[in-house]
């Protein structure tokens, strides 16, 4: 399925544990191309991999595998994620070299082997080291989101750093969201990281523990947000549904999102 017309929200799927699952046994199934394929056809924006150095899910071919399928869905993006100090600007500079597809690079400041992403960029702590990265980054013709914790403070120093986008990290969200409360919390301060970004000229994505319960709440207190990469939960879900009921089910939440922003005039 083609996306009949592009929601305010793209939806980016990250493929790193249909890798995981195939990790397991050296026969190649999951295959994350045939995933990136049904995934594309079943109308998402776009995919995210994030090849950690041990590679225990993306390997490096595996970014070159699935650039290769992207580039045969015009109009759809492919996102890279990683930390620019280790391994993540030589894997883009290959992609690059090979002619194929990189749309955005999103620098994520984990150390090697870390269970999982779970804050953002100091900023403007970071910034004198980031500078130069960015713009390595930017002269492959990749545009740069920055990994965020949602602190409005930090949003002028992203810009001013050189970053394109800032991806503010939703796992604090998340976590809050089965409790009215305590998401009732959060939602402001990602509200206010957003309009900060914007306010400096940023775009802004979010991502992390995203599902298929808590996105919509998400983007409706959070106007503006240009994409989310959704991974963990989403290939959870397609191991029950399949990927092209899963995608459309993710498609449905942020059309629902929509719908509300467009009921608001937004
Ligand atoms: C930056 C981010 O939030 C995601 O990349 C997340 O860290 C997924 O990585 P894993 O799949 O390795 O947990
Ligand atoms: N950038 C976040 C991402 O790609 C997916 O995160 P998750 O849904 O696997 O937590």
């Amino acid at each position: 399925m083609t996306p009949a017309h592009r929601p305010r929200t793209a939806l980016s799927v990250n493929v790193n544990k249909v890798a995981l699952l195939r990790n397991s046994r050296h026969i190649g199934i999951p295959s994350v191309t045939r995933a990136t394929t049904l995934c594309l056809q079943a109308g998402a924006h776009g995919i995210t991999v994030h090849p950690r150095p041990d590679e225990r899910h993306i390997r490096w071919h595996d970014v070159f595998d699935i650039a290769a399928v992207v580039q045969a869905w015009p109009g759809r993006e492919y996102n890279i994620e990683g930390n620019p100090f280790h391994n993540l600007l030589d894997v883009a500079r290959e992609v690059v070299a090979r002619g194929l597809p990189l749309h955005q690079l999103t620098f994520v400041p984990d150390d090697v082997g870390q269970f999982t992403s779970d804050h953002g960029w100091r900023l403007p702590d970071d910034a004198e080291r980031l500078r130069p990265v960015i713009a390595q980054a930017r002269a492959l013709g990749a545009r740069v989101s920055l990994f965020m914790d949602p602190d409005p403070q930090a949003m002028a120093a992203a810009a001013a750093v050189g970053a394109d986008r800032v991806e503010l990290y939703t796992e604090p969200y998340a976590a809050a969201w089965p409790d009215a409360a305590a998401r009732a919390q959060w939602l402001p301060r990602y509200r206010a990281a957003a309009a900060a970004a914007q306010a400096a000229g940023l775009q802004v994505n979010a991502g992390h523990d995203l599902n298929r319960d808590n996105l919509t709440d998400f983007l409706r207190a959070v106007p503006g947000v240009a994409e989310v990469s959704i991974g963990h939960a989403l290939i959870a879900d397609a191991l029950e549904l399949g990927y092209a009921a899963t995608v459309q089910a993710y498609l449905a939440c942020i059309a629902a999102a929509d719908a509300a922003a467009t009921e608001a005039g937004a």
